[in-house]
């Protein structure tokens, strides 16, 4: 071994490769120093008037699973945000059970226009039938919120080929080709938008007592899959976020059957309960909004009450 072998720090010539490599110290302009840089004008007087602007969630929506729990009352606080068109897309057996909700909601809102449209996620025909559909009816996509889901509780050990597929179908396969159709409406409008996928605390946890490997699966695909398309959308100025929701007070957690469930849920979240549907409309108009959720792409927020901190 010669002297020069046994030298722990680089050579002349990797010290010279590594300094060329060096990223060099981006400069600051005068305008964009943070120290320097004034701060955002205040468009409106009242704070009221401030807070709402920033909230914002302005143009043209589709919300698929529409008419179930928690893409109505996201549609309702995309509505409240300021939106000026929405296209609810859910099966026509859920349209059935949820006339008067949506009646109601058209009733709250009456400069809106909301219109149905009927909308299997598992038939990509339906998916261009009802996505080209919206984009006439609005002339155009600014926001979509993919609520269409399915539950999944089967063991592993016996769970069917059929049952898999379908959970994969709706909520896997199905929010992916509702976002492409929807992106594709957005890159040729030239203005991008912002889509919202629903994954849920179960595509970061193994749930606990009931088995749900398929619907967990799912979930974790959607999780990846925002973070996917996020980056290759964001070139066409579409941002891609999701939301997690941890056990929410829904008809999917709910039934005789699931009393004793519930308490081992509610006593695995450090707030002790389960969330409440409208407790994820915070995170829904924030992702969708344009101003506050401007530079947020590729971001899943988890709304679960802390169980995912324990
Ligand atoms: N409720 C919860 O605790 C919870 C938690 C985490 C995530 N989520 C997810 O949130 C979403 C909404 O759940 P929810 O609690 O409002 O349930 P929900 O059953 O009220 O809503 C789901 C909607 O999806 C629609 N749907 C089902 N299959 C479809 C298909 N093939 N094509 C089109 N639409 C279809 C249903 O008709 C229904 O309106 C789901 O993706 C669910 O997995 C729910
Ligand atoms: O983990 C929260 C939910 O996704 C839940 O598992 C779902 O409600 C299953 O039915």
């Amino acid at each position: 071994m010669t002297a020069q072998n046994t030298s722990t720090g680089p050579s002349e010539d990797q010290r010279a490769s590594l300094t060329s490599r060096v990223i060099p110290v981006m400069k600051l302009s005068e305008g964009a120093n943070p120290l320097t840089r004034p701060l955002p004008t205040v468009p409106f007087t009242s704070a009221r008037e401030r807070a709402e602007a920033r909230f914002q969630v302005l143009g043209n929506a589709v919300v698929t699973g529409g008419a179930g729990v928690l893409g109505l009352i996201s549609a309702q606080a995309l509505l409240e945000h300021g939106l000026s068109s929405l296209c609810i897309m859910d099966l026509p057996q859920t349209f059935e059970t949820s006339t008067s909700q949506i009646e109601s909601l058209a009733s709250k809102f009456p400069d809106a226009i909301i219109t149905k449209i009927p909308l299997d996620v598992t038939s990509t025909e339906s998916i261009q039938s009802a996505f080209g559909q919206a984009k006439q009816l609005m002339g155009g996509i600014d926001v979509l919120c993919c609520f269409a889901g399915i539950p999944g509780c089967q063991p592993s050990l016996t769970v069917t080929p059929d049952q898999w597929n379908r959970v994969m179908d709706v909520n896997l396969n199905g929010s992916f080709f509702c976002a492409q159709a929807a992106a594709k409406v957005m890159e040729e409008s030239g203005k991008g938008g912002s889509i919202l996928l629903t994954a849920s605390m179960s595509a970061h946890y193994t749930n606990f007592p009931q088995p749900q490997a398929a619907y967990n699966a799912s979930k974790a695909g959607i999780a990846h899959l925002t973070r996917n398309l996020a980056a290759e959308w964001a070139i066409h100025g579409i941002r891609v976020n999701s939301i997690s929701p941890g056990y929410m007070d829904t008809i999917l957690n709910a039934g005789d059957g699931l009393a004793d469930v519930r308490k081992v849920w509610d006593s695995r979240c450090p707030m002790g309960r389960m969330g409440d549907p409208e407790e994820i409309t915070g995170a829904v108009v924030l992702l969708c909004s344009q101003r506050a959720g401007r530079y947020i792409t590729g971001a899943d927020i988890i709304v679960d009450g802390g169980t995912l901190t324990l």
